[in-house]
């Protein structure tokens, strides 16, 4: 349930942070609340161009398992949508609960997915470096994709193979030849989008999120394999297994959500 997860999540060491940046009003993730959405039909379709032979290394950073890419170039890009400019893809990521019934970020009428892709990109024409375009208000554009336990996703499965090799906390492998396009769902025309933040610290309010309204689906034991790892260095007596490594939703503080479709 939503309630155990919040609870859950609530006690976790890693959230003992500053869950709402005082004076946050755009704070992510958020609940999308279906029937609240707004209809915007100049959103356009997201347009992405993934060169799969810029996947530079996979890593645990003690919360996440994230997939980098050479973002020193225009190879990886993402336009349209909701957006002006052109966004540069510099890493995707997860995020998964303990169990299938939980482990999501955003939600859909409170509805909780077993886990969150994000596809995490900055503003290539504005800024220079993504250390740059994360203060800025127009600085960075996530897609978030949902995960459902069905069948096997044979494109993850490169990186599920891969995630042994990273359980501690700061380990590092070469990763190449991955297209991140590969997890995209079929359709990415139907999404919604608002102005939110990054969901773990520094939390600013950076983001301009696309959460799409399809989900991939990827088998148990792939997800389980997530949960193999661990938030722990190799150094640290106690392991923790990385679970749970989302955040609770966030009040909407009067924005509004946008939808590109009915
Ligand atoms: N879950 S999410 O998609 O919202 C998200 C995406 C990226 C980051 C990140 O890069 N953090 C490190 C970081 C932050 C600021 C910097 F300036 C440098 C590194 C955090 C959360
Ligand atoms: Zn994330």
């Amino acid at each position: 349930s939503a309630q155990g997860a919040e609870r859950l999540m609530n006690l976790h060491p890693m959230w003992q942070g500053p869950l709402a940046v005082p004076g946050g009003d755009r704070q992510s993730p958020i609940d999308i609340v279906v029937r609240k959405s707004v209809l915007d039909t100049e959103l356009k379709p997201l347009k992405t161009t993934y060169d799969p032979k810029t996947c530079q290394q996979i890593w645990n950073n003690g919360y996440s398992f994230l997939v980098e890419y050479d973002d020193t170039t225009d190879k990886n890009t993402l336009k349209g949508g909701p957006l002006q400019d052109t966004f540069r893809l510099c890493q995707f990521h997860f995020h998964w609960g303990e169990t299938n019934d939980w482990g999501s970020e955003h939600t859909v009428d409170r509805r909780l997915f077993p886990a969150e892709l994000h596809l995490v990109h900055w503003n290539a024409d504005r800024y220079s470096l993504f250390e740059e375009a994360v203060m800025e208000d127009n600085g960075l554009a996530v897609i978030g994709v949902f995960l459902k336990v069905g069948k096997r996703h044979e494109g993850l499965q490169k990186l599920v193979d891969a995630l042994p090799t990273i359980r501690h906390k700061d380990s590092v492998v070469e990763f190449t030849c991955f297209d991140p396009g590969c997890l995209l769902p079929a359709n990415t025309d139907d999404y919604w989008t608002y102005h939110g933040s990054l969901t773990t610290p520094p939390l600013t309010e950076s983001v301009t999120w696309i959460v799409m309204k399809q989900h991939i689906e990827v088998s148990h034991d792939q997800l389980a394999v997530f949960r193999s790892l661990l938030f722990t260095s190799a150094e640290e007596e106690v392991q923790k297994s990385m679970v749970n490594n989302f955040r609770v939703q966030q009040p909407l503080r009067g924005r509004t959500v946008r939808s590109s479709f009915t």
